[in-house]
């Protein structure tokens, strides 16, 4: 069976190189593009044309879904944009596969909820890059002895959230181990604003901007004279695509929402 792919932000980076990922497996193809403008136009490598050549863009799902049957809609698009390009995929009977960041949590639960009521797989992965999930799962695991713990994000200066998706999702993941308590000197004065990052029970979350990065992250565990640094480094978004094309694959057999690539790959 060819799995029909509809992807939501073909203009972008991560869509352009999905889409060169996606045509170049033997089991996928990529069938439209949804976008908020440029309605009847075609797509190809990142630009626009009104020739017909490359993918047919359609700025209403249920148009795209009526013309081309797609199975999965691939999201890659912008915070503002994800959570109601999802919804109504659910309600068309599409399959969500999620790379975008910035869903909040209260939007997570109401894709659970809806997707159980559809009886539909989603996939969101905050990171598809399978050596960051194993960096995410590394640092969980190692959370459980050295408790101190601060995340540094480091990406383009393009990027709209911050954190990042793959932040939070660390944070998450070692919460679970990690007993909520403050870190450093508990009269610590912090002299301008924002100097000790963000906080999520106590662990501190700092992002990076700069020109020149892509997507990187390290985590650093202290203990009592040790630290322990584990760090992951994007340095193409070649990287994201094997977990792109694995949650592909894996969608149409679930049934309900997963929330991050380790629950697929073990
Ligand atoms: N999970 C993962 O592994 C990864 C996730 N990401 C995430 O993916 C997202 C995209 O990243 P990236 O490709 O770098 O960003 P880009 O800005 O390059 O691409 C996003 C594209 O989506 C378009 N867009 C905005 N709103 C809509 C909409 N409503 N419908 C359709 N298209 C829309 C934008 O158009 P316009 O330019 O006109 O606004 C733009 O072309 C980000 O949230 C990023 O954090 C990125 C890398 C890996
Ligand atoms: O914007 C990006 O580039 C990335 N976004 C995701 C995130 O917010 O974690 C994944 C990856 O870090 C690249």
């Amino acid at each position: 069976m060819t799995i029909k792919v509809a992807i939501a932000g073909a203009r972008g980076r991560m869509g352009t190189t999905a889409i060169q990922a996606i045509e170049e497996a033997n089991d996928a193809i990529v069938v439209a593009a949804l976008d908020y403008k440029y309605d009847g136009l075609h797509v190809h490598n990142s630009t626009v044309n009104d020739q017909c050549h490359g993918i047919p863009i359609y700025t209403s799902l249920a148009e795209l879904a009526e013309h081309h049957a797609p199975d999965v809609l691939l999201d890659v698009t912008d915070p503002n944009a994800v959570f109601v390009n999802v919804q109504a995929a659910i309600e068309l009977g599409i399959y969500p596969v999620v790379g975008t960041s910035g869903l909040t949590r209260s939007q997570l639960d109401e894709i659970a909820v809806l997707v159980e009521s559809h009886q539909i797989g989603c996939i969101v992965a905050p990171n598809f890059s399978l050596g960051a999930v194993l960096m995410m799962k590394f640092s969980a695991q190692a959370a459980r002895y050295l408790g101190d713990v601060e995340i540094i994000e480091l990406h383009h200066d393009r990027k709209l959230d911050a954190p990042s998706g793959t932040a939070v999702k660390t944070a998450e993941m070692i919460q679970q181990y990690r007993p909520a308590h403050i870190q450093g000197h508990p009269e610590e004065q912090v002299h301008i604003d924002g100097a000790r990052g963000a906080d999520v029970d106590g662990m501190k979350i700092h992002s990076v901007r700069l020109p020149g990065l892509l997507a990187h992250q390290q985590v650093l565990l202290g203990g009592e004279g040790e630290l322990l640094t584990i760090r992951h480094d994007s340095f193409d978004r070649k990287s994201f695509m094997p977990g792109i094309m694995l949650a592909i694959r894996e969608v149409m057999g679930r049934k309900e929402l997963v929330y991050g690539l380790e629950h697929i790959i073990d």
